[in-house]
């Protein structure tokens, strides 16, 4: 039997969840929530291969191509490669190909991106019309809220780096099964940051003796299967696995006040202006204490430390 981990816990699963019910008991909450028996459409049943591949885009879309499970941004062990997406999906679904770019084994992922991907966040409806019309997006925000919707098509067992998004997310399982691990905000002094990103690859068997405190942060785990609604809060770090050929929606909408999110953001993972631009101010603060030796630094930067703890922190600890 696997031993206790006093810092794994299941996330919540709630069955049949009203739009009421999501917006008083869950939301407020601001964690993770399995929702289960929500209506996502008939995509659930509907998505066979050849559906797919007949109803998908003419355009060929952008992937990551990699020849391990685990992507690495930091050795960047993937490539971009572009495909027809009925060859990708044929591709996603079969373990070794005829036809490749590395090796007969590698493995795709598809995020999908608007039209102009410099500028553009991703909307099912525009790039994939016929597909649109099959999922039924959960009614927990109001229309003006709504920032992109976003297909991803996997191969069987690649994983997604850890990483956080600042708007508020549904993933929306639709074909294949998922592992998800999620970690909260506040444990992000534990996951060793690379911007949005934790440098920690392989969360299921981290190299401890590198990432020590990584040990003491809490994992809420999840599997979501076809027609399963996964509730990502802004900010909750989240690490995705598939276990089989995989397809999901995700759909990110606004929490804050419009004004607050860069204008210039396709994928949901600007920092809003106000926290941008106090790491801005942080990074000018450090710089000033640059003018000193050594000991006056340590001594003023712990001073600042206390200050942010006291004034920004929800738990004082
Ligand atoms: O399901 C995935 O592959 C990744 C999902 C994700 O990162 C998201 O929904 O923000
Ligand atoms: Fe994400």
């Amino acid at each position: 039997m696997a031993k206790f981990n006093p810092f794994i816990r299941n996330v919540p699963v709630y069955e049949d969840v009203s739009k009421e019910k999501f917006l008083q008991e869950i939301y407020p909450k601001r964690i993770p929530a399995l929702l289960r028996g929500v209506d996502i459409g008939p995509c659930t049943h509907l998505w066979t291969l050849s559906y797919l591949c007949e109803k998908g885009t003419s355009e060929p879309v952008k992937i990551h191509v990699s020849t391990e499970n685990d992507m690495d941004f930091i050795n960047k062990n993937y490539a971009y490669r572009t495909l027809p997406f009925d060859e990708l999906v044929t591709r996603c679904a079969e373990d070794i190909h005829q036809d490749f770019f590395f090796d007969e084994k590698e493995k795709y992922y598809l995020r999908a991106l608007g039209t102009d991907n410099r500028k553009d966040p991703a909307n099912l409806s525009t790039e994939f019309p016929q597909l649109a019309k099959d999922v039924k997006f959960p009614e927990f925000f109001n229309e003006e809220q709504f920032f992109s919707s976003v297909l991803r098509i996997g191969s069987p067992h690649l994983r997604l780096w850890t990483h956080y998004d600042i708007m508020d997310n549904v993933l929306m399982q639709i074909k294949g099964t998922k592992h998800v691990i999620l970690f909260s905000p506040q444990d992000a002094n534990k996951l060793y940051l690379k911007g949005d990103k934790s440098m920690i690859l392989n969360v299921e068997d981290p190299d401890l003796e590198k990432f020590p405190l990584f040990a003491m942060a809490h994992q809420h785990h999840c599997t979501l299967n076809p027609g399963d609604i996964l509730f990502i809060p802004a900010m909750w770090f989240h690490n995705v696995v598939a276990e089989d050929f995989s397809v999901s929606v995700n759909v990110f909408w606004k929490h804050l006040s419009p004004e607050l999110y860069d204008p210039k953001d396709p994928y949901g993972n600007k920092d809003p202006i106000p926290a941008s631009q106090a790491l801005q101010g942080l990074r000018r603060a450090l710089k000033l204490l640059e003018k000193l030796p050594a000991e006056y630094k340590d001594f003023y930067g712990r001073r600042m430390v206390m200050e942010i703890e006291e004034k920004a922190y929800l738990d004082k600890g």
